[in-house]
Order: C-alpha cells, then sequence, then structure tokens
C-alpha cells in the first residue's frame, strides 16, 4: 500500500510541475473566483490557508481576495518543539515571513498571534493527490493528519477544504487509517462536497 502512495505522490506531482506559468496563473485566478462564489464562504472568517510550494495552485490571489472580502487569514507554522504538528498563525501583509525547512514560506513564530485550531472556520489544505470521495493524499508528512486529528468530533469543527489542480484527481487514493477526509475540494473547475 505505502508504494502505491508513494507512486501517485510521484505522479501527481510531476503532472503539476508540468504545468505551464500561463497555466497556473489561469488556475490560481479561476480557484479564487471559485471561493469567493461558494455559498458557504459568508459563514467563515477565521480561515486557514497555506503559502504555495513544488507546483502547488498559487494561493496568491486568493489569498488577496478573501483579505478584501475582510477574512482573517492564518498560515501553518511546523511547531518548533512538537515534531510533525502544525500551529496555525495570523498573518496580515506586514507580518514578517521566513522560509522553514522544506523552503516553504511561513510567519516568523509570535506566540500572541497563534489560533488554536478548533478556532478556525476554514482550513484550506494543500494536497498532492484526491479522489471523487474525498480522499486526500499530501506530501507525507502527516502534518495535517496529524493536527487535525486534534479536533473533536463535535459541530464546531472547522470545514476542512482541499485546494488542486485538477490534474491531481486520481481514481483512488489509497486511504490509511490517520487520514482525515475533507468536506470539500476545490479545484479551478468547480467546488466538490463530500458527506460527512
Ligand atoms: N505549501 C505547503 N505548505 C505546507 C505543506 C504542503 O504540503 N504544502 N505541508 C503539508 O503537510 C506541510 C509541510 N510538509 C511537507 C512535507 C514534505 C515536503 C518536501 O518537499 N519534501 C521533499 C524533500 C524534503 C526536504 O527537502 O527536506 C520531497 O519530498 O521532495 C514539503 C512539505 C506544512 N506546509
Ligand atoms: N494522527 C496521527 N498521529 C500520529 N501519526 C500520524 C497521524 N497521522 C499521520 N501520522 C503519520 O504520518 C505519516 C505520514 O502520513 P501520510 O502519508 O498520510 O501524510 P500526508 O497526509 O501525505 O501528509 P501531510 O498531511 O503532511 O500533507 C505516517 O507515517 C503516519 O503514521
Amino acid at each position: 500500500m505505502s508504494s502505491s502512495r508513494a507512486e501517485l505522490r510521484t505522479l501527481t506531482r510531476q503532472r503539476r510541475r508540468a504545468l505551464s506559468a500561463a497555466e497556473q496563473l489561469q488556475a490560481a485566478s479561476a480557484l479564487a473566483a471559485q471561493l469567493l462564489s461558494w455559498p458557504q464562504l459568508a459563514q467563515c472568517q477565521q480561515i486557514a490557508l497555506y503559502l504555495t510550494n513544488d507546483g502547488e495552485i498559487s494561493t496568491q490571489p486568493l489569498l488577496h481576495a478573501l483579505w478584501a472580502a475582510g477574512k482573517t487569514l492564518h498560515l501553518p507554522v511546523l511547531h518548533p518543539v512538537v515534531p510533525g504538528y502544525l500551529l496555525f498563525q495570523q498573518f496580515s501583509a506586514d507580518t514578517p515571513l521566513r522560509l522553514n525547512k522544506f523552503a516553504i514560506g511561513e510567519p516568523q513564530l509570535n506566540c500572541s498571534q497563534l489560533t488554536p485550531v478548533q478556532q478556525l472556520d476554514l482550513i484550506l489544505t494543500p494536497l498532492v493527490a484526491f479522489d471523487a470521495l474525498g480522499n486526500r493524499l499530501g506530501m507525507g508528512g502527516g502534518f495535517y493528519d496529524r493536527t487535525l486529528s486534534q479536533l473533536k468530533p463535535d459541530a464546531s469543527r472547522p470545514l476542512l477544504m482541499g485546494l488542486a489542480h485538477q490534474c491531481q484527481q486520481v481514481p483512488q487514493v489509497p486511504v490509511e487509517a490517520w487520514d482525515q477526509p475533507l468536506s470539500y475540494i476545490a479545484t479551478p473547475e468547480k467546488i466538490w462536497q463530500f458527506s460527512q
């Protein structure tokens, strides 16, 4: 099972890296438009997203559109003490950023700006591959799975939405017991909703 997860990662990472700069730009603005016309966005004020890496669909147009819509944004920070976990830190245009050990931009840690994960309304997650059931395959660090496993299974959970290029869809993601299923996946073409 783990080799096929590894194969799917290699394949879909290659596919998204093969998109041209023009295709990437077009996809990123179409993704922002999908989110802005999503009815449930009105109920989401505290929103986590991420800064783009490795062919991922760019979150830049979305990020600016969400700020313009008055949303409060948060970014993941690799936990400095507990390996494998993410913290979420509020950020605005003047928040100092640094590169983490994966060369992904993240806010310089400022404990007064951290937000407990259960206080977020919507978490937009990166992903490497997804399937039509909402299963998510990530980069393989287990960061989102570990961090989201801290949420209690009650009504106040943040909505979980993966962001992806259409070329990241695969017939079936092999599911592991720890995988956190997504309620939504947004691509430039549409927003999929899964019943969980
Ligand atoms: N944009 C973005 N931010 C994110 C994630 C993500 O998938 N995308 N993560 C989602 O969990 C976490 C970071 N997880 C990551 C896990 C592995 C690699 C990675 O590039 N691994 C390299 C080799 C490792 C290295 O350079 O040391 C590789 O596999 O090629 C990157 C991020 C938190 N932030
Ligand atoms: N809740 C958890 N507690 C402890 N370990 C976990 C948990 N969730 C995942 N892991 C571990 O993390 C490792 C990587 O998991 P997986 O391959 O599913 O990551 P991923 O979803 O691809 O990555 P990411 O979530 O960082 O994008 C696995 O070895 C798994 O055992």
